[in-house]
């Protein structure tokens, strides 16, 4: 039975709990639960916080799990990734005061508060900045007007937190995360159970990227359509009973959908549909 550690609260559990429902498993029933087995699947979740995910896996004692790579990398744990899924995506940034610091060299005697310390004194480090960290457990934007920080150091997604606490974000961002799928370094990476979790997540995240796109064309527009709509591997040509037309199928990426109607329809393609994919092997 495979043993996969889910994140039990907080912003990677619900988008989680989704995806695993969409890949076919089956997920608890309300939130208190803290472990389910699902027998046909041969799998067994355990519902864990975010931050002891990784720290789990590298103990080997559950095979992989789903965390996020800010929260990964902070562990410091004997995990590695391997396979992004797309949601939770935030960055990762030094924040202070308007005018307060430029740059992370700006930090040099100064105190940064964050719930991220690993990261935070390991970029330290690598740039050679000496500063003090205080570890926060969460809503650090505040630390700066309660004066126990001269800045901070915490996940930015849309920067509403930064803006409603007067902050401004400076220097580079010190990472980019998303939720990933991690193992621990070295697992064996054939290990068939494992592949075939990974297939239906990947299976996953193509359903949510791609969709089914149909048309009729005229034979002699058939290579400009067929440019238009690759498909992954090559577009599905059949003929239609009107001679000198064929009927196309193919998948698109759904963010370019319409702009690819529009074309296919300046080519003179008609009967243009698209359909979702609900579920996916490549
Ligand atoms: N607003 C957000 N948008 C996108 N991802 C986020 C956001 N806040 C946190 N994350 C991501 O969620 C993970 C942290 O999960 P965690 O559950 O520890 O914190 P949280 O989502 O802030 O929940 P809470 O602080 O309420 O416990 C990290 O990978 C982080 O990058
Ligand atoms: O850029 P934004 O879209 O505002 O998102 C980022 C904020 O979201 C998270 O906070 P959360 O609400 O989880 O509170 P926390 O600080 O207690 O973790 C994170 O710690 C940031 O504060
Ligand atoms: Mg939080």
């Amino acid at each position: 039975m495979l043993r996969i550690a889910v994140p039990n609260k907080g912003s990677l559990s619900g988008p989680a709990a989704e995806m695993l429902h969409e890949a076919g498993y089956q997920q608890r029933r309300e939130s208190k639960e803290l472990r389910i087995v699902d027998p046909e699947n041969e799998v067994e979740f355990f519902y864990l916080r975010p931050r002891d995910i990784a720290i789990y896996v590298s103990s080997g004692k559950l095979d992989i799990g789903i965390t996020g790579r800010d929260l990964l990398i902070d562990s410091g744990a004997d995990a590695e990734e391997i396979l992004p899924l797309g949601f939770a995506r935030s960055t990762f940034r030094f924040a202070a005061k308007p005018g307060t610091a430029g740059g992370v060299a700006d930090l040099k005697g100064r105190t940064i508060a964050t719930s991220y310390e690993g990261i935070v004194t390991q970029h330290l480090a690598e740039q050679g900045i000496d500063a003090s960290v205080v570890h926060l457990d969460g809503a650090v934007e505040t630390a700066i007007e309660l004066g126990v920080a001269d800045a901070i150091a915490d996940v930015v997604e849309t920067g509403t937190s930064l803006r409603n606490a007067g902050l401004e974000v400076f220097g580079e961002p010190i990472m980019k995360s998303e939720a990933l799928v991690i193992r621990r370094t070295g697992a064996d990476a054939e290990e068939p159970k494992v592949q075939q979790f990974l297939r239906r997540l990947q299976g996953v995240l193509v359903a949510r990227t791609y969709v089914m796109m149909d048309y009729d064309c005229r034979v002699e527009q058939l290579e400009k359509a067929v440019a238009l709509t690759p498909g992954l591997e090559s577009p599905t040509v059949s003929p239609l009973h009107n001679e000198g037309w064929v009927a196309v199928r193919a998948m698109v990426p759904a963010k370019e959908a319409q702009r690819i109607m529009d074309d296919l329809y300046a080519i003179g393609a008609r009967a243009i549909l698209t359909t979702a994919i609900h579920a996916c092997r490549l």
